[in-house]
């Protein structure tokens, strides 16, 4: 029988979404909005798949109410700040969101504030259908050839750019992690500073995401760079914009006019600005049109299928998109990584103290893929893989793409990862060290052309083996004989050895072997392995 899931949207989103889940074999939706902190608690534990939008706060105490069953949050919309990605990583939980979903919405909706703000509209409005008709009060401020500053040059930044160009506006930015190029081609000045964009332009419309960076990013000092009677327009995040200080430079005159559509508390119905003359307000209205509440309605019930049905999906801000964007080569890199991991896992039986990975040659130069994603750690994906790998064969269940990196740094592991263009002998290599109290130990992985994935060396050995569990690793003194007892053992066990391989130190004194057993050899005959006269240590490496 097909397996169930369980999928409770609890915000609001387009009836096309929830259609989308409704029809999907094996899926059960229930829509429960307007949930008490207590109700939800109460039934989270039931759920596989969560979909929201900005209004349930996901938190470490809810997650500690899913007992384990939640695959998969969906946000239908951008903002993740309701959501603690980091905790949801460590439970292994995928966080996904639509970023493009609505992106013109609120490109739409901050030209409406900008212009808004220009025009004092709302006002206007309110006087004529109080029964006034005063043409007097309401002078405007004319875009044309005046100066846009767009602080975060991304989706919407990019887009409010093009519209203010339309206008024939000059348009600057600030933006330090995005390229010139990418400014120059939407015919946008990139400032180097905010306070250089700040003391050049009449207006400045805020497009970041709300980070510890961005919080509070504008306040009374800042404002005192812009020109007297600047419009200021946030139609991204609360918490950007100082309010008190919004408010002393609306109330002094030192602004002309501000649109705010976010706030630091939302709803904001008792928010400061509200009482001023020169502010327009809208109550978070960014995403609200008929288009994009489908599309990031659509878009998140197809990827929170796609999660719990274990079928590719995008939109993750967790390690798991990572791996469905990369490309082939890189893909059989982070399975050779994952692999390798779980060998020197299998290999080590103390508590991990460093662990380093280090990439040689050009591929790993190359991008793979843009990072508006949270890698944890903001690892290379393949470093995900590899700690994956060592923890996996102490911690079985327990470990996940997301949950592994943070597992390590809760057992302060040191992680560091090196790069290394030149590769000597072969085109692209991955090395894994693990450094306990009383040892080291590493293994050399490399992908030749065929896509054929190889382990190349395993501590001081060089080996040429496929690291493909279930697995027998031994270490022994070299001595005639030896070899035959063990694969007597394994065959009297009932064991087909699909490949071996011995590998001598190149001192001579001892060997590697390294044999494919095709299924687990168990303890017991491990311990009788481990009795071979001449074995050193001998290890088994488990696919689960
Ligand atoms: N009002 C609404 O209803 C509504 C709707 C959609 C999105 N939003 C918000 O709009 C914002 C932008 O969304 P987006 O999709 O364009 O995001 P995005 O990730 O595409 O763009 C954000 C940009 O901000 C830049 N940035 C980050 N830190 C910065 C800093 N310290 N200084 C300057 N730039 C910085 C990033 O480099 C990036 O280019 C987000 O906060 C999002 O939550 C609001
Ligand atoms: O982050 C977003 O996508 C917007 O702020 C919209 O939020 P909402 O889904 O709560 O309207």
């Amino acid at each position: 029988m097909e397996q169930q899931f369980n999928v409770l949207v609890s915000d609001d989103i387009s009836e096309k979404g929830i259609e989308l889940l409704e029809q999907e074999p094996g899926i059960h939706v229930d829509v429960k909005t307007k949930l008490t902190r207590e109700e939800l608690y109460a039934i989270i534990a039931n759920y596989d798949g969560l979909v929201t939008r900005s209004m349930t706060t996901v938190d470490q105490e809810l997650l500690d109410h899913t007992s384990g069953r939640l695959r998969v949050v969906g946000r239908a919309g951008v903002g993740l700040d309701n959501v603690d990605v980091e905790a949801a990583s460590k439970k292994g939980i995928v966080v996904l969101n639509t970023p493009t979903g609505n992106t013109l919405a609120a490109t739409e909706h901050t030209m409406a504030m900008l212009l808004a703000a220009c025009r004092m509209i709302p006002k206007a409005h309110n006087t004529l259908v109080g029964g006034k008709w005063d043409r007097k009060s309401f002078m405007g401020f004319e875009l044309y050839k005046r100066k846009l500053g767009v602080i975060g040059l991304g989706r919407i930044g990019s887009q409010v750019a093009r519209r203010a160009r339309g206008f024939e506006m000059d348009v600057y930015a600030y933006d330090p992690y995005i390229l010139k190029d990418k400014a120059e081609a939407l015919g946008v000045k990139l400032l180097g500073s905010l306070d250089e964009l700040l003391r050049t332009v009449d207006v400045i419309t805020l497009h970041t995401p709300r980070t510890p960076e961005t919080l509070g990013m504008i306040g009374k000092r800042e404002l005192e760079l812009l020109p007297d009677g600047a419009i200021v327009v946030n139609v991204a995040r609360g918490g950007l914009i100082n309010e008190k200080d919004l408010h002393d430079a609306l109330k002094s005159g030192k602004l002309r006019a501000a649109a705010v559509d976010v706030f630091d508390k939302e709803p904001a119905t008792d928010n400061i600005l509200l009482g001023l003359d020169n502010v327009i307000v809208t109550p978070h209205l960014g995403a609200n049109t008929d288009a994009s509440q489908i599309n990031v309605a659509v878009m998140v019930a197809q990827q929170v299928i796609n999660v719990l049905k274990d079928r590719d999906y995008e939109g993750a801000v967790n390690i798991p998109s990572v791996l469905t964007k990369l490309a082939d080569d890189f893909r059989v890199y982070f399975e050779l990584a994952e692999k390798m991991g779980k060998v020197l896992g299998s290999m080590i039986g103390e508590a991990i103290e460093e662990c380093s990975i280090v990439y040689r040659g050009s591929l790993f130069d190359r991008e793979f893929g843009p990072r508006s994603f949270d890698v944890p750690l903001n690892l290379m994906p393949f470093s995900v893989a590899a700690l994956k790998g060592i923890l996996e064969p102490k911690m079985q269940e327990g470990v996940s793409y997301i949950s592994a990196p943070y597992i390590m740094r809760e057992r302060g592991v040191a992680i560091e990862e090196k790069k290394i263009s030149q590769s000597r002998d072969y085109l692209s290599s991955v090395e894994i060290i693990v450094k306990t109290e009383n040892s080291t130990r590493s293994i050399v992985g490399t992908v030749f052309e065929n896509a054929m994935a190889r382990v190349i060396r395993l501590d001081e050995y060089d080996v040429d083996f496929n690291p493909e569990a279930p697995m027998l690793i031994f270490k022994n003194q070299d001595r005639n004989g030896l070899i035959g007892e063990v694969a007597t053992l394994l065959g009297e066990a009932g064991i087909n050895i699909s490949h071996f391989a011995l590998n001598r130190h190149p001192r001579g004194e001892t060997a590697l072997g390294v044999v494919n057993t095709g299924v687990a050899v168990s303890a017991e005959l491990l311990t009788r392995l481990n009795r071979v006269p001449g074995i050193m240590n001998a290890w088994v490496i488990r696919s689960r």
